[in-house]
């Protein structure tokens, strides 16, 4: 853990020991997905373990750190309808524009000289102005701060620091207090969403004033913050109170970190591999060209959905570069009655129990050369017949080689490098199979969680991903400078992925038109 880079072990413990190991006196590591049904899926009623603690916000839970089944139900009722897809898609307007403001943003930037771009930091500053949209109705001026600070050298904002420290403290947090330190150190963002607090309830009276309507009076598109304050919690069926403040500002400031970090940190990832593949991002921008004749549209939501490349293209990243690819910690039930058994086992109550996406993704009987960044696998029946994967055009995700430090970075235009089991032939598989099933390896897929607990934003997140990619990979092309390599991408870990530079920093080249 301390080498952050966790995942990694317990993959390597998983593949020496088999699909169950035990990590510690009272923890178990697993991986079987029909195992992952039982204790993730819909029906499960697991309890989450206390290490989620750590993720509370001014020192009080929000639902992701609800540990306990039925009352993380009440918290969740309270946000789940906000991001339904036809909800979101009232934010589209807002969406765009501010994905417009970044378009300008890095044609600015690539105005005067070719500048290395340090993408997780602007697409944090782009992503708190989308979700400060949604969540409070506010308009942050995140990416205006970042362009004063990185391109006009102002002194950065508190706003804009607080976004940069956020990931390194919270990390900090996990890793040497193992508490809820986290309160500390979100200070300012839980000041900043007390304040949205106040500015929704003093709106929402100016307009009762004005015009004697609540201001926010649909049923949809509110923001977040005015849909919580509406939420009652009702307890055993009768007694109805609204959330508290405190459960309103810890609700949003965990939306707003989660719905920031994640994000950032998968678009930095698969703009990185678009910056050395150019077989991806030629195939890419000829899907994108086709369907974006004018370079400054932005496509309706719907549109971007059905693109395929685009999309196996995100499946692919998801995959290979989740953002929470750590394991999901359940806690086996403490009653004997109800005790569990996994593959075979027994477990005793009250033990923690856990999968990750960081395995399940790599399942060498599942996925086709797991470690390879292979959109294509998303896309043909047969891999072998994939000319990427014949002439191994797919690069080997940073992560993967060992020992990884020690290796001479990729250069953007260099040949992969391949682990062992990639050098088989595709057809000689050690199982014989070359067709891959696309149910199968969705089957396996975990990046979002599962069931009642799985990602309250991934709709927004899948939204997201699609309205970024197009439009920089409409506009830019992208080159990675030397000093973004197989090194500083190297992926860690702690709950969360980032890489080990703790920054991605890439050229945007505007195309001829
Ligand atoms: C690529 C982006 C994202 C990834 C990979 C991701 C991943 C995850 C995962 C794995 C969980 C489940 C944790 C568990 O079971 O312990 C989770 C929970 C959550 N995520 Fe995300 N997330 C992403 C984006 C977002 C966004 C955009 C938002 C909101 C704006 C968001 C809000 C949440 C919330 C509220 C929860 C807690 C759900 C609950 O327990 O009710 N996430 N996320």
């Amino acid at each position: 853990m301390l080498r952050l880079r966790r995942c990694r072990a317990i993959d390597d413990l998983l593949r020496k020991y088999g699909p169950i190991v035990r990590v510690a006196p009272n923890k178990v590591i697993f991986l079987d997905s029909a195992t992952m049904k039982v204790v993730y899926g819909v029906s499960s009623k697991l309890n989450k373990s206390k290490f989620y603690k750590c993720l509370t916000t001014n020192g009080n839970d929000h639902a992701m750190t609800t540990l306990d089944h039925s009352s993380h139900l009440l918290r969740k009722r309270g946000y789940a309808s906000h991001y339904n897809p036809a909800n979101l898609a009232l934010f589209q307007p807002e969406i765009h524009s501010f994905t417009r403001g970044l378009v300008d943003l890095l044609s600015a930037a690539a105005s005067s000289s070719p500048m290395a771009i340090d993408t997780l930091l602007l697409f944090r500053h782009y992503f708190i102005d989308v979700n400060c949209m949604h969540l409070f109705d506010y308009s942050a001026g995140s990416l205006n701060a970042w362009s004063r600070n990185i391109l006009q050298g102002g002194p950065p904002d508190e706003l804009s620091r607080a976004i940069s420290d956020f990931p390194k403290q919270g990390l900090l947090a996990v890793l040497v207090l193992h508490s809820s330190s986290v309160k500390r150190s979100k200070l300012s963002l839980f000041k900043f969403t007390f304040q949205r607090l106040r500015d929704a309830r003093s709106m929402m009276r100016l307009e009762k004033m004005r015009s004697g309507n609540e201001h926010y009076d649909e049923d949809l598109r509110k923001p977040l913050i005015a849909r919580l304050q509406d939420h009652k919690y009702n307890f055993q069926g009768s007694l109805r109170m609204n959330m508290p403040d405190e459960d309103i500002v810890s609700e949003c400031t965990a939306h707003l970190i989660a719905g920031t970090d994640t994000t950032s940190t998968t678009l930095s990832y698969l703009l990185w591999e678009l910056s050395r593949r150019p077989d991806i991002m030629a195939h890419l921008q000829a899907e994108l060209d086709e369907c974006m004749p004018d370079p400054k549209s932005m496509l309706d939501i719907q549109e971007l959905q059905k693109l395929p490349y685009l999309t196996a293209l995100i499946k692919e990243g998801l995959r290979v570069y989740s953002a929470a690819p750590s394991p999901l910690e359940r806690v086996a039930p403490a009653n004997r009655d109800a005790e569990i058994s996994l593959l075979g086992y027994s477990i005793p109550p009250g033990t923690i129990i856990a999968s990750q996406a960081f395995s399940s993704h790599r399942r060498e009987d599942v996925f086709f050369c797991p470690n390879l960044f292979l959109p294509d696998r998303w896309l043909l029946q047969d891999l072998s017949a994939s000319p990427a994967s014949r002439s191994y055009g797919g690069s080997t995700p940073a992560e993967s080689r060992t020992p990884e430090d020690e290796s001479p970075p990729l250069s953007p235009s260099s040949s992969v490098v391949l682990s062992e089991t990639e050098k088989g032939s595709p057809v000689a598989r050690p199982n014989g199979r070359t067709r891959v099933s696309q149910v199968e390896m969705a089957k396996h897929m975990f990046p979002f969680g599962h069931g009642p607990r799985v990602c309250g934003g991934q709709n927004l997140a899948q939204i997201m991903l699609r309205v970024v990619l197009s439009a920089i990979a409409r506009n830019f092309d992208i080159i990675a400078p030397l000093e973004t390599n197989e090194k500083s991408m190297a992926m860690r870990d702690i709950f969360v992925a980032f890489p080990a530079a703790l920054e991605c920093k890439l050229i945007f080249v505007p195309r001829s038109q």
